[in-house]
């Protein structure tokens, strides 16, 4: 079973991730759960860019496809092949929406990642509206960086609600508590 998150900036991925590998476990499945940008050396440099300044546009399509091709090397298919539940924070999508953001073509995004990636068995868009997912990130103690700008999150945002109609996609709206939210993701993989 391969699930994936995905969402604008503080729509609660992460919070939502933990809470799903808990549901799993307690029913004795295996889980490995991670995200993208990973912490190797690709996702490193992309996670500093976002404090520091962003890369160029190409230089930053090419480091997450780089980060990528690792990460399902190195983790994804090995869980995948043994029989583990892999939950990402974050995948090929998030380069659809942020590179796609900044101009590529998101189709071509789509086309170049899954010549190499595996479509997950479920996609969840977490979806919030902008300004209360920065509130969010702001609660949290952090202040928006460069990836996190209203007007290219709202870009982000149209981006992954285009992928809404899709049979294995599910969109899910986090303005809710958390507990709700979880059990919508729960009754969606019932
Ligand atoms: N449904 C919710 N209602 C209110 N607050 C929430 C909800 N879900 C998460 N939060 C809070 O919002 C903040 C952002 O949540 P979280 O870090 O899980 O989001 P995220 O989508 O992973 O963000 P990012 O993409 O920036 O890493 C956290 O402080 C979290 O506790
Ligand atoms: C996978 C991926 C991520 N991004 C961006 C989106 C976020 O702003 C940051 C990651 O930060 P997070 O708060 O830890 O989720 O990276 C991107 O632009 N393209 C991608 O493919």
């Amino acid at each position: 079973m391969f699930i994936v998150l995905e969402g604008i900036d503080g729509t609660g991925k992460s919070t939502q991730v933990q809470l799903l590998a808990d549901w799993f476990r307690s029913q004795g499945r295996e889980v490995v759960t991670s995200r993208e940008p990973t912490d190797q050396p690709w996702g490193k440099k992309l996670r500093e860019s976002a404090a520091t300044g962003r890369l160029s546009p190409e230089d930053e399509l090419e480091y997450f496809l780089k980060d990528r091709k690792q990460h399902i090397d190195e983790l994804i298919r090995p869980a995948l092949d043994a029989g583990k539940v892999v939950i990402l924070d974050r995948y090929y999508f998030s380069t659809m929406a942020y590179q796609g953001s900044r101009g590529f073509n998101p189709r071509e995004i789509r086309a170049k990642n899954e010549a190499f990636a595996p479509r997950p068995d479920h996609l969840f868009i977490l979806d919030l509206d902008v300004d209360a997912a920065r509130e969010r990130i702001g609660a949290r103690g952090d202040t928006t960086n460069e990836f996190e700008k209203r007007d290219s999150l709202a870009k982000c945002r149209e981006i992954f609600l285009g992928l809404a109609e899709e049979p294995f996609v599910h969109v899910i709206d986090t303005n809710r508590p958390i507990a709700e939210v979880q059990a919508s993701l729960r009754e969606a993989l019932q």
